[in-house]
């Protein structure tokens, strides 16, 4: 397995599904999970994604056949990785303002970074511990992990390509995704990223909450939005040559560790369970928008969400901005000016933003914190209101948001980036009151 783009990489259909898969055929047992000796003598290992007891349209685990079990490994060593962060960090004085980052540059020396290495926090919240929050990270890379694998105990992992393909090795299998799509990779699945475009960028949501999910539909109905069928989980592929050495990195409750193994972790002959991860491409999803009048809430555009305890309020939200036709009638058609009591990130993979169409860039990103007053640009602002407003494609671009009940704290970091755009707020300093009476 490397990291050339595989044509004839096969996947299976749907999200969160009882998906069954085997690279050397009969490596499945059958009728039982764990019988006296598996097939061909592999060893069988359950991995949970969900408590043992969790309600079961909720509960999701899988079960790996292979050829050594995962707790075949050396003694873990501090790793150093100061650039990732975990959870909140509340001695950091956030300003109650918009914030806007230029997109980063790639590093000089970005061929000597991998994707491990090349992960840059830019805002977090919650806590890992206690299973809530998220952090919304930059990652800036151009090395592919070749003997190096990873696994994230303090969260699940979404996918947000922006420059590059990725050719993301599981245990359970084998993702490709190019911008435009995304992946999910599952909390303590172990895995390692191919660059097969070499220099790459794009945006991950760690997710320390209850796992990503598909939204309820509602009045929608039983189609639409994101479509489970469209999700694809990988078929199992085990490395040819199982007996080399690795380093496994971890990240467990932030802190990072390192530990040799004597056999590769892609060691997988078979699995089975609705515990996977998966991509999606987001040109699959089913957009609803206004066909009468007003701008609705950017809830139609949720792809996945992460839900808290209080119905109806995410962790996390990860909604699209995807290609559309807008024809609304005497309606001002951009976002809205708005104060959000949920916390937006937002990231741009392509294309303008029609709220921000100058100074939000692909690759860049930006932070309204809850009750952070916000909306469209002096230049959005104008050209809406005076447009024509016949029917208009908003073609050839992908703007994305996670959306969080809970503060996001951006990190020192990016507090001090020199990519922190400091200026972001005179976009709206133009904006005249242009009250007319009468
Ligand atoms: O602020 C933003 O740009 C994101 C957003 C988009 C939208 O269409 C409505 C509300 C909203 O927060
Ligand atoms: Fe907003």
């Amino acid at each position: 397995m490397n990291d050339q783009i595989n044509t004839e990489r096969r996947y299976q259909s749907g999200f969160g599904n009882e998906y069954a898969t085997e690279a050397v055929a009969g490596a499945l047992p059958q009728g039982r999970n764990s019988p006296q000796r598996a097939p061909f003598d592999l060893y069988p290992e359950l991995i949970s994604g969900t408590a043992f007891t969790a309600p079961r349209h909720e509960n999701r685990r899988s079960w790996l056949y292979r050829r050594q079990p995962s707790v075949v490994a050396g003694r873990y060593q501090p790793y150093e990785q100061t650039t990732w962060r975990t959870g909140g960090d509340r001695s950091v004085a956030a300003p109650p303002e918009p914030m806007r980052w230029h997109p980063a540059p790639l590093p000089a020396d970005v061929a000597n970074i991998d994707f491990i290495d090349g992960v840059h926090t830019m805002a977090a919240n919650g806590d890992a511990d206690s299973q809530h929050g998220l952090a919304a990270h930059v990652y800036l890379a151009g090395r592919s992990m070749e003997r190096r694998a990873f696994v994230n105990a303090d969260g699940e992992i979404l996918f947000v390509p922006q420059q590059g393909r990725l050719v993301i090795t599981s245990e359970m299998g084998v993702l490709e995704v190019k911008p435009g799509q995304i992946a999910l990779m599952p909390r303590g699945v172990v895995f390692k990223v191919g660059l097969p475009d070499g220099p790459s960028r794009g945006y991950l949501c760690e997710n320390y909450g209850a796992h990503f999910r598909l939204p309820e539909l509602g009045p929608i109905g039983s189609n639409g939005l994101a479509n489970a069928r469209d999700f694809q989980a990988p078929v199992a592929a085990c490395e040819e040559e199982a007996e080399v050495a690795y380093e496994l990195v971890k990240k467990f409750g932030g802190r990072f560790w390192h530990a040799p193994t004597s056999h590769s972790p892609f060691n997988v002959v078979a699995w089975h369970g609705n515990l996977s991860p998966v991509r999606y491409d987001t040109a699959n999803f089913m957009t609803i928008g206004s066909i009468s009048f007003d701008h609705p809430d950017p809830s139609i555009f949720t792809v996945l969400t992460s839900p808290s305890d209080t119905p109806g309020t995410a962790n996390c939200d990860f909604v699209i901005f995807p290609p559309r036709w807008l024809v609304m009638e005497n309606t001002f058609r951009p976002p809205w000016y708005h104060r959000n009591v949920m916390s937006e990130f937002m990231g741009l993979v392509y294309g303008e933003y029609d709220a921000k169409p100058g100074g939000f860039k692909p690759g860049g990103a930006s932070l309204h914190n809850l009750m952070v007053p916000h909306g469209p640009d002096e230049e959005a602002f104008d050209k809406a209101s005076h447009a024509d407003l016949k029917p208009q494609k908003l073609d050839n671009t992908l703007a994305f948001m996670f959306e969080s009940r809970y503060r996001l704290i951006p990190t020192e970091s990016a507090l001090n980036s020199p990519t922190l755009d400091a200026g972001y707020a005179d976009c709206w300093a133009g904006l005249k009151d242009q009250f007319k009476p009468g």
